[in-house]
């Protein structure tokens, strides 16, 4: 019951609910225990001691609690159900906002399907049992215990004769949990896997069609597919094995029931009534308990996606703003980097080793280095996406992790060498990082990134819907979009990381101009391979392994011995191969 326990929080506001359908069960299930009873009282008085009159009035009972129970079945129904959906709506968005506040560490390791399959199925499986399995579990501990009142009001010997088999009834259906549980567990794991399988395959639909690799796709999502099928099987084994058992053993008991049942009839001991009373009351312990097995699935099904839940709701939040944390609205981008390093992981080589580095507000600062040398972890830092392992990184003075996130964030922009884009219009693209934005702000940003005139050129201008990751438009026009995006955020800092390497020359000197005017006033990272991207930054930071192995301007690099200048001439060689060929 832990993960009921621990998940409270979601349903537990709406325990009126609960406690309606309980009620409203309660009285179905008073009606149903006086079933039985009624038929007792029809074959004893009305038929065995011919008081006829009494059958009008038994009639009349029997239409009343059926009335009743119909009207108290509709109700419980509804507000049971209500129960569960109102609490999965809580959950779920506790869930999104999770996701929203975890750490970038979290998502290098975790699968986007995976994820999904959490916030879709898992879910699905916890309102289920709050619906459903609450009021099953209730339904089974009433229904027995009264019939078994009953039972020993109408014959004690009876009672204990036609309950000879029911240990071991019990036995097989907690034989049966304890398999199942965990079973259900795998199903749900493979679930994810399945789900991660799907969305890798739409998200890199590209690499896969390019790479003519649509046979592998097929069997990879085959090997996934036929693990969830095999799981599936092998929880239907369980559930076919023990079935059979289970009614086996709940025939037993009949057979006890009118064996010894029918001797205390002809013995005189019991009246016919009593007994095909008893046989009914038995009904309403052997079924239950049996669907004790329907009911611990859901239970063991449910509980399986609550642990699944709540390793997401629980996963550590260790990038948070304090308490008194300041706010960075008027920020000037002066930047320093002090005796900073960085490792990922344990396991992981150093991915910064012991950076210094001071850049003043408004200077442009050009990293430079091979892939894997820790440019873009560097500039991963000053907006708190990872934190340093070692050493401080401030901005105007302040360290990072004294400022509010939000604030922190909304002052350093960022464009991608592949920037995102939402399946949402290209004006919300554009404020997407100022939903306040005046249409005029978003124009004017569109026009100073040079997207203004194409994006005119689309058939509803700036409502233009653009389909899932920018979908639609050219590598350059998303990249003049996502500029276009900064701009209108208007960071003190930003980063350019590979911000022109997706697209071709002619397209690169669009952007490079509309990057020129998104610099003007900002402290600048330029991240580049090509060393034009860089060569005009006020400093060229070089990086080897993490470290900085030198810095300069472009003119007094190439005029050093070291790796900018074997960069150098490796892209001036092919430049001058380029133009004679
Ligand atoms: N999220 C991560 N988890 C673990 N290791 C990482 C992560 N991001 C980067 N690394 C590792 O850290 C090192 C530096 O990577 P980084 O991306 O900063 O290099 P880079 O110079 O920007 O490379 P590129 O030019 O290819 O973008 C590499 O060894 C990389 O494998």
């Amino acid at each position: 019951m832990g993960i009921f326990k621990k998940l409270k929080e979601y349903y537990w506001p709406n325990k009126h609910l609960f406690f309606w359908s309980l009620f409203m069960l309660l009285i179905t299930l008073l009606i149903t225990v006086a079933y039985p009873i009624i038929l007792q009282q029809t074959i004893d008085r009305v038929i065995k001691g011919e008081q006829y009159d009494l059958a009008w009035k038994l009639a009349g009972i029997f239409m009343g609690l059926m009335i009743i129970k119909g009207i108290a079945t509709y109700i419980g129904q509804y507000t049971g159900d209500m129960f569960g959906i109102r609490s999965v709506y809580e959950l779920r968005n506790a869930l999104y906002s999770k996701l929203q506040r975890l750490p970038f560490s979290y998502y290098d390791n975790a699968k986007t399907g995976d994820l999904m399959s959490r916030l879709t199925a898992d879910v699905e499986g916890f309102r289920f049992f709050l619906s459903f399995g609450f009021v099953e579990l209730f339904r089974l501990v009433f229904l027995v215990s009264v019939s078994l009142c009953v039972m020993f009001y109408y014959s004690v010997s009876l009672t204990f004769v036609s309950m000879a088999a029911m240990p071991l009834l019990v036995i097989a259906v907690l034989r049966f949990d304890k398999l199942v549980h965990p079973a259900f567990r795998d199903i749900r794991k493979s679930f994810g896997k399945l789900n991660t399988n799907v969305q890798e395959n739409i998200s890199g639909i590209h690499t896969v069609k390019s790479l003519s690799r649509e046979s592998f796709q097929i069997n990879k999502f085959n090997n996934s597919n036929g693990d969830y099928k095999d799981r599936y099987l092998f929880t239907t084994e369980i559930w076919a094995k023990y079935f059979p058992v289970m009614e086996f053993l709940g025939n037993i008991s009949v057979v006890f029931l009118f064996g010894y049942g029918g001797f205390l009839v002809m013995d005189g001991q019991l009246s016919v009534g009593r007994l095909v009373a008893f046989y009914s009351l038995l009904g309403y312990i052997i079924f239950p308990i049996m669907n004790l097995g329907f009911t611990v699935n859901l239970f063991s099904q449910s509980k399986a996606s609550g642990e699944r839940l709540l390793e997401v709701l629980e996963a550590p939040e260790p990038i948070q703003s304090k308490v008194d944390a300041v706010d960075g609205s008027n920020m000037k981008g002066h930047v320093v980097f002090e005796n900073v390093t960085l490792q990922y992981r344990k396991e992981d080589q150093l991915a910064l080793d012991d950076v210094n580095l001071t850049v003043e507000a408004g200077k442009r600062v050009g990293l430079i280095g091979a892939t894997g040398s820790g440019k873009t972890s560097l500039t991963q830092l000053l907006t708190r996406f990872y934190e340093p392992t070692i050493g401080t990184v401030k901005v105007d003075g302040i360290a990072v992790d004294e400022y509010s996130l939000t604030s922190l964030r909304s002052n350093i922009g960022f464009v991608l060498q592949e920037s995102f884009l939402f399946s949402s219009s290209i004006k919300a693209n554009i404020s997407y990082g100022r939903p306040d934005a005046t249409m005029e702000e978003i124009i004017d940003a569109a026009k100073r990134a040079n997207a203004h005139e194409f994006i005119m050129e689309l058939p509803d201008t700036y409502d233009t819907m653009l389909g899932e990751r920018g979908l639609g438009l050219s590598g350059g026009q998303k990249q003049r979009i996502a500029i276009a995006r900064a701009l209108c955020q208007n960071p003190a800092i930003l980063v350019l990381d590979d911000a022109t390497s997706a697209v071709d020359m002619k397209t690169e000197l669009h952007i490079q101009q509309a990057l020129e005017e998104v610099m003007k006033g900002r402290t600048t990272f330029i991240i580049a391979h090509r060393i034009s991207s860089v060569k005009h930054a006020d400093e060229l930071i070089v990086f080897e392994h993490g470290k900085i192995v030198q810095r300069g301007t472009h003119n007094q690099l190439i005029n050093q011995q070291g790796l900018y200048k074997r960069i150098y001439e490796i892209q001036y060689k092919d430049q001058l191969e380029n133009i004679y060929a």
